[in-house]
């Protein structure tokens, strides 16, 4: 069995998280439910700052919000002293409600409606990750509406193919990121931010993907970048400030997956940014990271109860659960694997393969193809684990399923942070229909 972080087996053969019993969460919580161990996520974090400090570069470790955005979350993140990146109104509203610091907030998307532009401004949030020709004029049109002046970062793709999945790749140059830095799109960008009276040219942004194993993606990526860097500061006379190289970092969903640790692939990335440094001569500018799924996505398991089985002789055996594509549209979408045991009798030996579905009325609604299991019924508890990246992050209300809730856990004690949707809540934005049927 997959123990991590604080996961454990208690006395009664009960799966444990942060000191809490599984079953204890689902007796008081219902099922689906998510759970997120929080000395996990705190270990993270200081995992990331304690390897910049180490290398002694000038560091911003920014919590990619869009993996787990709510407020007990960006709370936590206030807590551990990291930065925070939004990419929406929406992430953004939801870390202002969290009284996030402002001045750490960076504020990424392809397509910022003038709207959240507007907010991010009046807001005087830390910086904006501008992403293309479009957004530079709008913003700068309104810092000279407002009499404000912007700090940004542009966004660039280096062409750089990760080894991820095809869904999950933006450095590549056929993407809908950034500015090409190949093509002379990224030097005009440079050109309009370092001449504008608006903007506040700090750096450079570049992200190359996600669930990515190797660093071998991210020093290209800073050799690219670094190559380009030196031709802007000997032609323009222009050195970055902030060099930012994104997330990425791939996790352990399963025994398939052998992702370095995280801070290997900070210091790997940090070895090759100085070395380029010291090859142009050019001053180390304070690096960003932007890790999300690295951050969250282990700490994160899902209860479910067993529901229904079906047996297709010699071919297959399902077992559903009460949850799905609903609350982890991840396998669906990237054919993603997870790992999961029962949570009420984890040790329990192994007596069949099974293929855990989930209730959507989609037969793609699939959550784990495989699964060795004790023969599992309707009294036991499923747990998923590392489901705490994209998952009630992409939770939809398909099927008008109302969204789970999420409890952190932490020392014993179990908080819950996100409350279960209801049915009403389903119904909350709808409006009758006001309108007469015609008589035919
Ligand atoms: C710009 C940007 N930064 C950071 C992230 C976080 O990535 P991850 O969760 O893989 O660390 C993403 C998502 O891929 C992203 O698009
Ligand atoms: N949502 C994706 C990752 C994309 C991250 C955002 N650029 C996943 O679950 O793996």
């Amino acid at each position: 069995m997959f123990l991590h972080g604080t996961s454990n087996v208690n006395d009664k053969g009960h799966l444990e998280i942060g000191g809490v019993d599984t079953l204890e969460i689902v007796k008081e919580f219902g099922t689906p439910v998510y759970v997120y161990d929080v000395a996990l996520i705190r270990e993270r974090a200081r995992g990331f700052k304690e390897t910049f400090d180490k290398l002694g570069v000038k560091a911003q470790v920014a919590y990619a919000s869009k993996a787990f955005s709510t407020l007990a979350m960006i709370q936590l993140v206030e807590q551990e002293g990291l930065s925070l990146d939004v990419v929406s109104g929406g992430e953004l509203y939801t870390a202002l409600a969290a009284e996030f610091p402002v001045g750490k907030i960076h504020f990424h998307g392809n397509n910022k409606s003038r709207e959240e532009l507007s907010m991010a401004l009046e807001h005087e949030i830390g910086c904006i990750v501008v992403d293309n020709f479009h957004e530079l004029k709008m913003l700068e049109e309104l810092c000279r509406e407002k009499e404000v002046k912007a700090n940004i970062l542009l966004r660039v793709t280096p062409g750089i193919e990760a080894h991820t999945h095809d869904y999950i790749l933006t450095g590549q140059e056929d993407s809908k990121f950034g500015f090409d830095l190949q093509n002379g799109q990224a030097e005009s960008a440079v050109k309009i931010g370092m001449h504008s009276d608006f903007l506040n040219l700090l750096g450079i942004h570049c992200h190359i993907g996600s669930q990515i194993f190797e660093t071998t993606g991210f020093i290209l990526a800073a050799r690219k970048i670094f190559e380009k860097l030196n031709h802007w500061k000997e032609t323009y006379s222009y050195e970055v400030k902030v060099l930012n190289l994104g997330g990425g970092f791939g996790i352990r969903y399963t025994n398939e997956d052998a992702p370095i640790p995280a801070s290997q692939y900070v210091e790997e990335i940090i070895l090759e940014v100085k070395e380029q440094a010291r090859i142009f001569g050019m001053t180390i500018p304070e690096i960003w990271i932007e890790p999300g799924r690295s951050l969250v996505g282990d700490a994160g398991t899902t209860l479910y109860q067993v529901g229904s089985r079906k047996e297709v002789p010699n071919v297959r055996n399902y077992l559903a659960v009460d949850g799905g594509m609903s609350d982890n549209i991840r396998p669906a979408l990237y054919e993603a694997k997870y790992e999961a045991v029962l949570a009420n009798r984890p040790l329990d030996e192994v007596e069949e393969t099974v293929s855990i579905a989930g209730k959507c009325c989609e037969s793609g609604d699939m959550l784990i193809w495989d699964l060795p299991l004790p023969k599992a019924g309707k009294e036991d508890v499923l747990a998923v684990f590392c489901t705490g990246a994209y998952g009630y992050s992409m939770a939809n209300n398909y099927n008008r399923i109302p969204k789970p809730p999420v409890v952190f856990v932490e020392n014993g004690q179990v908080t819950l942070v996100v409350r279960r949707e209801t049915y009403a809540d389903l119904v909350r934005h709808d409006l009758p229909l006001k309108v007469k049927a015609q008589n035919k």
